[in-house]
């Protein structure tokens, strides 16, 4: 099984089960994210959508490079394509969203939490858009996500630095939103949510349909797939295949 939907007091929980790969998007991760997406919109016990990984180590690693390392041309492009409108979908769900990082985030993973509304971090989480270390610039989405998000000298440092970040410095920049006890994680995370889950879903469902506005707009989803067609040309460039290649070797 590689995710899993659980559904807690008008949470659902959308669990990505591949602690071995430090919760790596694949295909398989893809489909089900997208099932759990259509089901927790149409539930009407659901009120928030929430997304974490499995195990103690990472929230999510990006895509996985074992699976997408060695995609080329369209069938690169057909990937990020296919995360960015999930994505799309995720950052215009009707319900609110939150991503539980409960450890490393990298690459993909930290476009998958830009995505949501909100952003809580179990303590020591370590939080990296590394892409431009890869010959690569974000690929679902991000930049754009992350430009309408934070200040903009915020959020272009991030990218350009490229670096692991710890969570008190993601928390400074306005990434996340609250760094919960890694001891009372489960507990305070529910705490957290409580409030949100209490309103009527047509209090959250009329919010999210006045916040969505900003990213429905056209400029907005150009700027969003065009961010995603150039990442598919870096794809493929020799700085990419250089920086994977150690990777590729191992696995
Ligand atoms: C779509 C565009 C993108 O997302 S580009 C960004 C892709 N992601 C990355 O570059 C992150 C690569 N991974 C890492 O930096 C580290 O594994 C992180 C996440 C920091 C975790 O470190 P650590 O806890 O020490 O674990 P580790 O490196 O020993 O890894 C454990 C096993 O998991 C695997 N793994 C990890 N990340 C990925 C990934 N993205 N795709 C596929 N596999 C991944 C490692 O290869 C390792 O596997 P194994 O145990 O050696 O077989």
């Amino acid at each position: 099984m590689e995710a899993m939907l659980e559904h807690h007091d008008g949470i659902a929980l959308f669990t990505i089960c591949r602690p071995e790969k430090r919760n790596a998007i694949n295909f398989a991760v893809m489909e089900a994210l997208e099932e759990a997406m259509e089901q927790a919109a149409a539930d009407r016990q659901v009120k928030v959508f929430a997304i974490t990984g499995a195990g103690s180590e990472a929230f999510c690693s990006g895509g996985d490079l074992s699976e997408f390392g060695h995609l080329r041309g369209t069938e690169a492009r057909q990937m990020l394509m296919r995360m960015g409108e999930l994505l799309y979908r995720l950052l215009t769900f009707p319900k609110p969203t939150v991503a539980l990082v409960n450890g490393t985030a990298m690459g993909g993973g930290c476009e998958l939490a830009t995505a949501c509304d909100f952003r809580f971090a179990k303590e020591g989480s370590r939080i990296g858009f590394v892409q431009g270390r890869l010959g690569i610039t974000t690929g679902w989405g991000g930049a754009s996500m992350l430009f309408a998000k934070l200040p903009y000298g915020r959020a272009l440092d991030l990218l350009l630095r490229a670096e692991p970040m710890t969570a008190e410095a993601m928390e400074a920049c306005g990434w996340i939103d609250a760094i919960l006890s890694a001891e009372r994680w489960h507990e305070q995370w529910r705490e957290r949510l409580a409030p949100y889950a209490a309103r009527s879903l047509s209090v959250l469902q009329a919010y999210k349909a006045a916040a969505g506005e900003k990213w429905r707009t056209t400029w907005f989803r150009e700027q969003f797939f065009a961010e995603i067609a150039r990442c598919a040309e870096l794809w493929g460039s020799d700085e990419h295949e250089q920086a994977l290649r150690p990777f590729l070797r191992k696995n």
